[in-house]
């Protein structure tokens, strides 16, 4: 679902060493991987079979071990991945040892839910900062942190060393925001208002959108319905649905 994300990039610091450009479905699936072998870490488990660890996120094990390969983490036959070790190898890669800052940008009924989870800091990220163009929304405090106004971007970003910003405001309210993001030096947006945002060479926008998948999960229910309603008279079931549409994969992470 990345928008933009031009090879080779720098970072904001530029001072990390050079990482693998790794193929985006790999990336997307690296912390989905670090979630199941947290969960085995904390169950005791400190090995795993790239079967077991496939079967737990729901992917076929060949690709997962093709995946780990691009980290360089081949596994030892017979014995299967450290857990502990290949956790350490996909946050570095994913550059989730040190604690990320992020600015919420749109303090709505969504920026709520979202000032509100605690879920975001045990995964490596604070949100250090609410912002709002609404002057009624200025001061409120959520979860401890006091809701600013979005003028007070600038600044705030530096301050708060901010590298990421969630874009929580109506869809047509959103370019804009993205543009002063930038203009601030943020290079990585997460945007859920159903838009496409443009932005320039260097900055990375994912865009989460619920309802987009909702309405996959509408095509499925669609097509499970079409196959169920054919007469059984041994014609290609998949010809139920214009161009025959195969979805062998039917558990496709949503994308945060
Ligand atoms: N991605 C998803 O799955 C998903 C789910 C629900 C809502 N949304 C989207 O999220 C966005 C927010 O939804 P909501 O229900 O919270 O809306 P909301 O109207 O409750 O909140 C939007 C907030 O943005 C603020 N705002 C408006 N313009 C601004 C600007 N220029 N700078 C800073 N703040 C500004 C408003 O003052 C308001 O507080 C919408 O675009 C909505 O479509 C996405």
């Amino acid at each position: 679902m990345s928008q933009h994300r031009p090879s080779g990039a720098p970072g904001r610091t530029g001072a990390v060493p050079a990482l693998p450009d790794l193929p985006e479905a790999t990336v997307s699936r690296l912390p989905e991987y670090l979630r199941a072998l947290h969960a085995l870490a904390d169950a005791g488990h400190e090995t795993v079979s790239s079967e077991g660890l496939a079967s737990a996120v729901g992917v076929n094990s060949a690709k997962l071990r093709k995946d780990l390969s691009h980290l360089g983490s081949y596994g030892t036959r017979g014995v299967g991945y450290d857990v502990a070790l290949l956790i350490d190898q996909i946050e570095s890669v994913l550059g989730l040892t040190q604690c990320r800052a992020v600015a919420l940008v749109g303090v709505g009924n969504l920026g709520h839910a979202l000032a509100g989870y605690d879920g975001f800091a045990s995964r490596g990220f604070q949100i250090a900062a609410l912002l709002d163009a609404d002057p009624s929304r200025v001061g409120e405090e959520i979860h401890g942190l006091v809701v600013r106004h979005v003028d007070e971007l600038p600044r705030v970003v530096a301050e708060e060393s901010i590298s990421i910003g969630v874009i929580a405001t109506p869809a047509p309210a959103a370019q804009a925001v993205a543009d002063q993001l930038v203009a601030v030096g943020v290079t990585s947006i997460l945007n859920f208002a159903p838009c496409v945002l443009s932005v320039p060479d260097g900055v990375d926008v994912r865009k989460v959108d619920l309802a987009i998948e909702l309405q996959i999960l509408s095509f499925h229910e669609h097509r499970k319905a079409s196959l169920i309603a054919l007469p059984a008279t041994g014609g290609s079931a998949l010809t139920a649905l214009p161009g025959g549409l195969a979805t062998p994969d039917t558990q496709e992470a949503i994308g945060t």
